[in-house]
């Protein structure tokens, strides 16, 4: 493992990722599995760390975006089924299948290419039907559709439709109408199929905590396994309180008095309006703190002080209170001496989700793992 020399961390909370998921499975029917949603290196916490937590935790499928993600995590975690969400290309086929990777199909004429390669394959590959009910990403539209792909499937011996899923694009805001049609053509596409498939599943995080009528077989868990809310409207509507997993940390690296008018950072523009004192960190944009979060603060000693001057890509300056010591503790997203700085902030002030934050805490940033 590679040795950390500077102070910058993402500290991830497992016990965090346990609550979270543990606490959803009390609310789920009991025979509704849960899907541990570890794309994109498990929204930034580490995909093979949060995976085998959340498999201690109940839950027994895995999901990630890429075929690339997919080997990754089945390299550390050799026999839990991992789904593929998204597209994959005609040549991952027999991996997949040697892998026992789930592909989502949702194209008759992908299942054509696939099937003469299928008479190799080491055992059958399992696909999950992919629809499309009003999102407008991937999947088949129509019932036509979804027989063709559906019979293409059944004819090739060595290619099992073990499920059939959608994506709902709205079920995190409280106008239920997109929503209500999505789940109704979603019943509808389920019920023209000769039989019902192993696996239906619709839910993301938010239908999972909102919409009991969602649930079906299995629910797909991503931004709440994390802690975090897919929108103001859930947050206000949790069935159970959420515990966030991701911090990040680092420490003061230099400390000094500047005198009034002094700039500081790239362009000089922060113009220091007293006497002050100015701290630098170790993080920059090139480790996700992004220039526009100039301005965002920071915790030190529990107090709020803000980022000054523009970000550069490996440090940043504060505007400190009092003078502190070199190696002392700052906090940028997380708790510190009863205070807190939430994910959502960071998001508010960058106008975005909070799924984006996690994700763009860039590769630099070592996660740690802590067990409570
Ligand atoms: C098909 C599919 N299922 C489940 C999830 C999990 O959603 P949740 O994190 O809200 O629980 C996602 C997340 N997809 C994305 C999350 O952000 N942008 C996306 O495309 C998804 O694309």
């Amino acid at each position: 493992e590679n040795e950390i020399f500077r102070p910058t961390k993402a500290i991830i909370d497992l016990s965090a990722i346990r609550h979270n998921i543990v606490n959803l499975r009390k609310h789920l029917h009991s025979d509704v599995s849960v899907i541990a949603v570890v794309k994109a290196n498990a929204y930034g916490h580490g995909d093979v760390q949060v995976a085998k937590e959340a498999l201690k935790a109940g839950a027994t499928i895995l999901a990630v975006a890429t075929p690339e993600e997919a080997l990754h995590l089945r390299q550390e975690i050799p026999h839990t089924p991992i789904m593929i969400l998204g597209a994959s290309p005609i040549v991952f086929a027999p991996i997949a299948a040697k892998e026992a990777i789930i592909l989502t199909v949702f194209s008759e004429d992908w299942v054509r290419k696939v099937s003469p390669l299928a008479k190799d394959f080491e055992q059958p590959l399992k696909v999950h039907i992919k629809v499309d009910s009003g999102m407008n990403r991937i999947g088949v539209r129509q019932e036509k559709e979804l027989q063709a792909v559906y019979d293409a499937a059944k004819m090739v011996n060595n290619i099992e439709v073990d499920g059939i899923f959608t994506h709902f694009a709205t079920a995190d805001e409280e106008n239920q109408e997109q929503y209500e049609m999505q789940l109704a053509i979603f019943q509808k596409m389920i019920a023209s199929l000769p039989e019902k498939p192993r696996l239906v599943h619709a839910a993301n995080t938010a239908a999972a905590l909102v919409k009991e009528s969602a649930q079906f077989d299995a629910v797909r868990f991503g931004i709440s396994m994390y802690g975090l809310a897919p929108s103001t409207y859930i947050e206000e509507n949790l069935p159970y309180p959420l515990k966030e997993a991701l911090a990040l940390e680092s420490e003061l690296v230099h400390v000094k008095k500047i005198q009034k008018g002094d700039r500081v950072g790239y362009g000089g523009t922060y113009i220091a309006k007293e006497d002050e004192w100015i701290g630098t960190l170790p993080i920059g944009y090139a480790d996700g703190l992004l220039r526009c979060l100039s301005g965002q603060e920071v915790l030190i000693e529990g107090v709020r002080v803000p980022i000054v001057g523009r970000i550069c890509m490996d440090q940043c300056m504060v505007r400190l209170p009092k003078k502190y010591e070199i190696g002392e503790k700052v906090t940028l997203i997380g708790k510190q001496h009863g205070n807190e700085i939430h994910i959502q902030e960071w998001a508010e002030r960058l106008q975005t989700i909070v799924y984006e934050i996690p994700c763009m805490i860039s590769e630099r940033v070592p996660r740690v793992y802590k067990e409570q």
